[in-house]
């Protein structure tokens, strides 16, 4: 089930909870009604009336006590517990709220236009509320981002302030404002602002008397100040190319241009391609409208089931799941009429053998998924080079549009790519002696809005000793 379907559930049953509570409420009121009519102090005169009043005293009441025992929310519960291991984890929220402070930092968003849904300028449909804006502002103070959760903490608390219709609904759903207080105190106090926050929390002690976790704060506030500690503030760190290129879209200045390919195989005589080169050395190319919308959505379908969080290989050389790799990817099978087609695009592009090649992967980035800089090619091993062959070019279609954010990049040759649905970006990881280029580190940046879909193979060196000789003579004696 999708987790809007969860939502949808969980809403039902409050909504359920709400009728049959009503339902209780409205049989109470009409029972008192009923007796407004009997209320009298005095004693019954007539036989009826004793009667009347001794068999309510005597049955009705037993009656109610059942009823009042009937809690419309035992199943209720039940329900949403059975859901219970469905719900999105502590790591989930974790990963949910890295995203935006990632897509905050890389991409400069102020955090008032965050919390209003504008995005680079454009304004979506959404927002945040003052509870969100806490979470938030909660998980930057534990990563010590103390500036930025100062931010979030301000933003949240005056939206707070200005909504005191809902305090009651906050505090119920465990957001008090006293939380903002101490949470603001812990800042400052981290910031070296110890004398305003020792302020702000005299304050809140008066409105709060009897909150003890804000006498807790005032002891640790005043050992603080005591030791006078060092602000723990972190410097600054200045905006590079990463994030000016994840912005906009970076070109190296060199007379680079776009041509139809019909060279790379006999193929593109016939149907030739268009390329655009952004990359001599290392060499970088852009395939334009590739693939067609119907291919795309066939992989789409493909892929849609068992996709599974991608793994990155550790040092230790074994596969573990990777916090800067945060994408849901699938290895396809190549025997499909649709990947056999995009086998023979990849070859027609690269003019290199598939056979020996890492099957296509698709993967999906979700809002503020992304892949730290990297290298593809995985370095030659302590055995010798002729038993290993390494990933010597990447291809990778990207399968979506992205409206904000999602760049490729490669900050060492200040060369960004926008997605654009059905384009194919090839570069080569191994340079002319089949090492490691170190310039082709790359990074996908944070998806802004909507779903990045993206397809790479790995294509291994050794079946291209015949196409594309490793070392030139020159190479040999150098
Ligand atoms: O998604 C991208 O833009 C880059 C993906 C990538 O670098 C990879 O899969 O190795
Ligand atoms: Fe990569």
């Amino acid at each position: 089930m999708k987790l809007i379907s969860y939502e949808h559930y969980l809403l039902n049953i409050l909504q359920d909870f709400t009728d049959q509570l009503q339902d209780k409420v409205n049989t109470i009121e009409n029972y008192l009604q009923m007796m407004e009519y009997e209320e009298d102090d005095q004693l019954p005169t007539n036989p009826i009336e004793y009667f009347r009043l001794i068999r309510r005293l005597h049955l009705d009441y037993l009656n109610w006590v059942w009823y009042l025992e009937q809690q419309p929310w035992e199943g209720l519960v039940s329900n949403i517990n059975a859901i219970a291991p469905e719900m999105p984890s502590t790591t989930d929220i974790e990963e949910a709220t890295s995203g935006l402070k990632l897509i905050q930092r890389v991409y400069s968003l102020p955090t008032h236009e965050m919390v209003e849904g504008i995005f680079q300028g454009i304004h979506h449909n959404t927002s945040l509320n003052p509870m969100e804006c806490y979470t938030i502002a909660n998980d930057l103070f534990k990563e010590k981002d103390f500036v930025f959760a100062l931010e979030w903490l301000s933003v949240g608390a005056q939206m707070y302030m200005a909504d005191k219709d809902n305090e009651d609904l906050y505090t119920q759903l465990g957001v008090p404002l006293v939380n903002f207080i101490e949470l603001f105190v812990q800042i400052q106090d981290a910031l070296g602002e110890r004398s305003l926050a020792m302020t702000e929390l005299e304050t809140a002690m008066e409105t709060w008397p009897d909150q003890a976790s804000l006498g807790r704060a005032h002891s640790r506030l005043k050992m603080s100040i005591r030791i006078g500690e060092e602000s723990k503030i972190s410097k600054e760190v200045p905006l590079g190319v990463y994030e000016y290129c994840c912005t906009l879209e970076c070109r190296p200045n060199l007379r680079l241009f776009c041509q139809y390919n019909t060279t790379a195989s006999s193929f593109l005589r016939l149907a030739p391609l268009k390329m655009e080169l952004l990359s001599l050395d290392p060499y970088v190319v852009l395939y334009h409208d590739v693939v067609s919308e119907k291919d795309i959505a066939s992989i789409k379908m493909l892929a849609q089931n068992n996709l599974t969080r991608a793994q990155t290989f550790n040092p230790n050389r074994t596969l573990a799941i990777d916090p800067f790799r945060t994408t849901k990817g699938r290895w396809i099978n190549e025997m499909e009429g649709v990947m056999h087609r995009m086998s023979q695009l990849t070859e027609d592009m690269t003019n290199l053998d598939l056979n020996g090649s890492e099957l296509f992967q698709v993967m999906n980035y979700g809002i503020g998924g992304f892949y730290g800089t990297h290298y593809d090619f995985l370095g030659t091993p302590n055995h010798s080079k002729w038993d290993f062959s390494d990933r010597m070019v990447t291809s990778m279609i990207y399968l979506s549009d992205v409206p904000l954010g999602g760049a490729t990049i490669f900050p060492e040759l200040e060369l960004s790519v926008f997605p654009k649905k059905g384009s194919a970006l090839i570069w080569y990881n191994l340079n002319h002696k089949g090492e490691g280029d170190t310039r082709t580190a790359h990074s996908a940046c944070p998806t802004i809005v909507g779903s990045r879909w993206v397809m790479t193979k790995w294509i291994r060196e050794h079946p291209q000793m015949f196409r594309r000789p490793c070392q030139t003579k020159r190479d040999r004696f150098e």
